[in-house]
């Protein structure tokens, strides 16, 4: 086993390397890394990202929204939280063998005094709580098995980025298990601060004090290489957001001028269908304005620059632009 030490905290960057080393990079060994995030959510390979985000939090607050390639729902980083990768060389039969990979790091966790234990499908738990969320990507016979930990990240934030008002959207994607969660630190014996920890955790996976004569340097090939990925893949609004599968949804809220009902059909980041209702009214059929808004992308940008050029008030009288915008994204 090598590891490859990495001290990016861009979710960009850090997803980016995953995939050159699933991909491209042959070292001859099995890979293990650590790694920590600037505040972001991670979505599922599969997941629908205006609906696992809180896209009014995200943008008030800074935070990163980029998809991964393994599937499982939606979760939140920042650097409190750990996160660990094993890439292993010849792992078909391995895939979905989850225990594999979280037993040595629930082993160091128990080391430590800590009751960590594996819960359900892929979380690792004390007392009931998931610090730990697992998920896996398989590509070239090569498997990758990636976790969160917990460590002391902001736990408020957690909830806050994530919280969605799911009973007004009906998805195909998959949802997020919204399970309690808690921090990892609080249950030291000794206070040990994230940097400590990764040591101990690092030493035991290589079964090594000596993690130096194990670690791989990234070269500036492939530091060039990883920029390529990340600039084709994880900085793209189409893989961040354009993936998400169709879905069908409905907003309805008051504003000043009336109410404001609309219902809206997506698929692959563009509105493919959309309805309006409401008390509100015009001097143009409203139709006109689905028919305009139908096939432009699904975005808060797409969206106001077209109700800006068609002039909305001359549709509904007494609804504003940000009124619009409000309804359909926040
Ligand atoms: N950082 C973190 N760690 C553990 N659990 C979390 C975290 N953030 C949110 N959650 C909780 O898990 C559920 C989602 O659980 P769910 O089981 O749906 O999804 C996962 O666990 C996916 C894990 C992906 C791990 C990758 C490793 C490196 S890049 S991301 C969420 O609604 C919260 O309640």
């Amino acid at each position: 086993m090598l590891y490859i030490e990495n001290k990016s905290l861009d979710p960009h960057f850090n997803l980016a390397l995953e995939e050159y080393v699933i991909r491209h990079l042959d070292l001859g060994q099995n890979v293990f890394m650590l790694w920590q995030n600037e505040p972001s959510v991670i979505i599922g390979r599969n997941q629908n990202t205006i609906e696992e985000i809180n896209a009014k939090y995200i943008k008030e607050n800074q935070i990163n929204v980029v998809r991964r390639l393994s599937g499982g729902g939606a979760v939140y980083h920042d650097s409190g939280n750990l996160n660990f990768t094993f890439i292993m060389q010849d792992q078909k039969d391995e895939v979905n063998n989850f225990r594999k990979f979280t037993d040595p790091v629930i082993k160091v966790l128990q080391s430590l005094g800590i009751p960590a234990e594996f819960s359900g499908r892929n979380d690792i738990t004390i007392e009931g709580k998931k610090f730990s969320g697992n998920a896996q990507y398989a590509c070239n016979n090569r498997l990758l098995h990636h976790g969160t930990i917990l460590y002391n990240s902001d736990l408020s934030v957690v909830q806050n980025a994530l919280n969605v008002r799911i009973d007004k959207i009906e998805s195909k994607g998959i949802k997020s298990v919204r399970s309690r969660v808690t921090n990892v630190a609080p249950y030291l014996k000794k206070p040990l601060s994230i940097d400590a920890f990764k040591d101990i955790l690092v030493q035991s996976i290589l079964e090594t004090n000596d993690v130096s004569t194990m670690t791989y340097q990234l070269t500036e090939q492939d530091l060039e290489k990883i920029q390529e990925i990340m600039e084709k893949r994880y900085l793209t609004w189409e893989w961040n957001y354009g993936e998400s599968p169709a879905f069908d949804m409905q907003k309805i809220r008051k504003y000043e001028g009336g109410l404001l009902d609309l219902r809206v059909q997506a698929d692959n980041g563009k509105i493919t269908g959309l309805r309006i209702f409401g008390d509100f009214f015009g001097k143009y059929e409203v139709s006109e304005l689905e028919q305009s808004l139908t096939h432009i992308q699904y975005t808060e940008e797409a969206v106001r620059n077209l109700l800006e050029s068609v002039e909305l008030q001359k549709y509904m009288h007494n609804i504003t632009v940000e009124d619009f915008i409000d309804c359909l994204f926040y």
